[in-house]
Order: C-alpha cells, then sequence, then structure tokens
C-alpha cells in the first residue's frame, strides 16, 4: 500500500510525517520523501537553488524519482510494508506545471509521459490546503525561501493540485491544514488504520 502527503511548501507535511511515524509505529510503515536522500536528491536541491533551467530541474525531480521508486519504494511494497511519502508524482505534476507553464507546449501532458510506463499511482494521497499566504508566514518564519516559495507561485500550484484531485476524489482526501495539527495526525492515523484494515480484511480467503 502506498500512501502520499501532499501539499504546497509550508502547509505542514513533514511535522505531520513526524506524527504519523509515532502514532502509526506499530504497523512498520516505511517513511520516505521526494526529493530524497541520494546524490540526485542533492542534485535536485542545487538545481532548485540555481533556478537556471525548469526543464533540467523538471528532469532531475524525474530522476530522483526513479531512484526513489528503485532503492525504497518497490522494496517496501514487494516486503508487504504501508510506504507513507513526503511529496510524490502529484507534487511534479502540481509544481512543474506551473515551472514549465510557457517553456513547453502542454506540460501535463509532457509529464504524463515521462512517467508513463514505469511509475505507480499512490492509493492514498492526503492533500493539505492552507491559503497560500498562511503557507508563506509559516515558512517566512524558518528563514530563507527557495524560488517555489512565492504566494503567486504557491497559489497556482495549489490549483493544480486540487484540480487532480477533482478528477481523483476516491483517491484524495483533502485536508484543512489550518486546523490543529494533534487533529489532523490523529484523523489521518485512523484514516490509514481503516483503509489498510480493509485491505487486510480482502485479502482473508
Ligand atoms: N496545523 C498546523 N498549525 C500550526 N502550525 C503548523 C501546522 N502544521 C505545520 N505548522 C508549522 O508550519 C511550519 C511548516 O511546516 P512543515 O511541516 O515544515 O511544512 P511542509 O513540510 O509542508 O513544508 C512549521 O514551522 C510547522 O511547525
Ligand atoms: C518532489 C517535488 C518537489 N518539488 C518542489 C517542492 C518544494 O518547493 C521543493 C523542495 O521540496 P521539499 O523539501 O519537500 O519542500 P517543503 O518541505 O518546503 O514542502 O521541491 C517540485 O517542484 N517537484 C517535485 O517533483
Amino acid at each position: 500500500m502506498l500512501i502520499t502527503i501532499e501539499g504546497i511548501d509550508g502547509s505542514g507535511k513533514s511535522t505531520l510525517i513526524k506524527r504519523l511515524e509515532n502514532r502509526l509505529s506499530d504497523l512498520n510503515c516505511v517513511f520516505t520523501r521526494e526529493p530524497g536522500a541520494t546524490w540526485i536528491g542533492k542534485a535536485v536541491r542545487q538545481a532548485i537553488a540555481e533556478e537556471t533551467d525548469p526543464i533540467s530541474e523538471a528532469l532531475l525531480f524525474v530522476a530522483d524519482h526513479a531512484m526513489h521508486l528503485k532503492t525504497i519504494v518497490w522494496p517496501a511494497l514487494d516486503d508487504g510494508r504501508i510506504v507513507i511519502s513526503d511529496r510524490f508524482t502529484d507534487s511534479r505534476f502540481a509544481y512543474q506545471q506551473v515551472t514549465l507553464s510557457g517553456v513547453i507546449d502542454d506540460p501535463g501532458r509532457w509529464l504524463a509521459a515521462l512517467h508513463e510506463g514505469w511509475s505507480l499511482t499512490p492509493d492514498l494521497t492526503f492533500l493539505l490546503i492552507i491559503p497560500p499566504a498562511r503557507a508563506i508566514e509559516r515558512i517566512d518564519r524558518e528563514g530563507v525561501l527557495e524560488h517555489f516559495e512565492r504566494e503567486e507561485v504557491l497559489a497556482a500550484v495549489q490549483q493544480v493540485y486540487l484540480s487532480r484531485a477533482r478528477v481523483e476524489p476516491e483517491r484524495f482526501v483533502l485536508i484543512d491544514a489550518e486546523e490543529e495539527m494533534e487533529e489532523i495526525a490523529s484523523f489521518v492515523a485512523e484514516e490509514i488504520r481503516r483503509v489498510c484494515g480493509s485491505q487486510e480484511a480482502h485479502r482473508q480467503p
């Protein structure tokens, strides 16, 4: 089972993941993230910092995803583990749709073609929704802003996330990210237990 946590920068994904690590410790989940901790992940972070070319930046995100699948996601799923990822392919569709707009024709189609035939769709995606100005306030408290971390960029990214959620309502669970984190974490943990429990029940003869 593959579960992803998505949302704009500052929406609370990494805080939520930390809470889930505690709340779901008995489920032996694999917690992971994109961009990852490999050398490609480092290259991605360098590309973000340099902000030179959105096409090479997008391709590095895809390379990081391929490495992530090969080294972490597939092995864990093959072992029957629950994988919970802080960002996954929806991040690419949401952010690169915005950064590549006006750079290449139909970025959505280009991104879909790049993932075709080897990637996978999560079983369940929690999407944290927050007014972009609130997200920027939260990030601002932490220091330097990356090039995505501008209100108009995050607003556009969130719109793409929401339009993806409208197309696949059975996969996406929308969360109000301005709620208390304790409440968000207990709701998400319960949902994960419910979905994983019902999958177990399906498996029984
Ligand atoms: N529900 C919440 N209420 C108040 N503050 C929050 C909440 N969720 C996250 N924060 C704070 O907002 C900041 C950004 O959260 P973070 O988890 O790093 O976001 P992300 O991983 O999505 O960029 C952190 O300082 C965090 O403590
Ligand atoms: C995974 C991924 C991330 N990103 C962006 C989102 C973030 O602004 C940036 C770094 O990701 P991350 O470190 O997860 O940012 P945050 O914790 O602030 O949410 O990379 C993409 O543009 N495309 C992608 O495919």
